[in-house]
């Protein structure tokens, strides 16, 4: 059994992490850089998140793979550079985290705050306090919590939207199903924003996909069929899902992508699209995802509820 333990230490390229460890052997890494998680294991010491071989950690390039926080944008949903500023800033350690519920159990956290450089009232004219607690729970379930407050001294009211962008490693895309969004409402990124509606039973990939999920239930699944794992989803404030594969073509066209690496990756991302969210002069909002990552029960084709979608 280790030490539940928060550690500072330099990650690549010289840049600080943080390294959280669980009782049980599970652990994750957050860079100062962006905000970032980049690893997240379970108790064997199996990486569960997708981090491409040529990400760069080479400012101002985001990071390709983990958990990003695209912030005060969505994808090219405004006015911004794609997903926002808040993945290719330098976060700090927050001073003043406001409080959260009491929970014994969770002690392996680490508390982050968005530094706005002072370019960015040029191209986003607000100010605000953008936090991030990453937390490890005892079990190995790793939870973010966001927190947005609108600080503008003029009063102005200020929008944005939001999306945990969380590169899953998969064993092999070809083999692998998302369950819980079936039925739903989406829009398609590759058919100009069109929308349509998920007719399937559940999703599978044989080709790009890039879609935006409207309106989802809290709980999402992704089976890994082939590793026989199945990472569960449960997130507040954040209605919608971003579904994400670039398959061959656009693999080969992105720099900091291998080839064949979208044979490994599946992005899906709790997000706030289709709906701004709104915050008036110190008004405060909050949005949280929690990840889990256990055995599938899953078996000709039936998820076992019981297991998945229930406790
Ligand atoms: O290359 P990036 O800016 O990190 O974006 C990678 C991908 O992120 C999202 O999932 C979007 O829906 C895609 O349209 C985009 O290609």
């Amino acid at each position: 059994m280790e030490k539940p333990s928060v550690r500072l230490c330099q990650g690549v390229n010289g840049l600080e992490k943080f390294v959280l460890r669980e009782i049980r052997g599970s652990s994750a890494e957050v860079y100062l850089y962006g905000g970032q998680v980049t690893s997240w294991k379970n108790d064997l010491g199996e990486e569960l998140l997708f981090l491409s071989n040529k990400a760069t950690f080479s400012p101002p390039k985001a990071v390709r793979g983990g958990i990003s926080v695209c912030f005060p944008q969505v994808g090219t949903h405004g006015a911004l550079e794609q997903h926002g500023f808040a993945r290719n800033r330098m976060w700090s350690i927050d001073p003043a985290p406001p409080p959260f519920p009491p929970n014994s159990t969770n002690r392996t956290y680490v508390d982050l705050i968005l530094n706005l450089s002072e370019e960015d009232p040029k191209i986003w004219p607000h100010s605000c306090e953008c936090r991030l607690r990453v937390t490890l729970g005892p079990g190995g379930d790793l939870l973010l919590t966001s927190r947005i407050r609108n600080t503008n001294a003029d009063g102005k009211t200020f929008s944005f939207t939001l999306a945990y962008h969380t590169y899953f490693r998969v064993t092999d895309i070809s083999e692998v199903r998302v369950e819980g969004l079936e039925t739903l409402d989406y829009t398609d990124n590759l058919l100009e924003k069109e929308r349509f509606t998920e007719q399937g039973d559940a999703i599978t990939f044989e080709s790009e996909v890039d879609r935006v999920y409207l309106g989802t239930p809290t709980k999402i699944a992704i089976i890994d069929h082939e590793r026989k794992r199945t990472f569960v989803l449960r997130k507040d404030g954040l209605p919608d899902a971003v579904v994400w594969n670039p398959w061959d073509k656009k693999a080969k066209a992105m720099a900091d992508f291998g080839d064949d690496e979208y044979k490994h990756m599946l992005c899906v991302e709790a997000a706030a699209v289709e709906k701004q969210i709104t915050l008036k002069a110190g008004e405060e909002w909050k949005g949280r995802l929690e990840l889990s990552a256990v055995p599938s029960s899953y078996c000709s084709g039936q998820l076992d509820p019981q297991r998945i979608f229930e406790g």
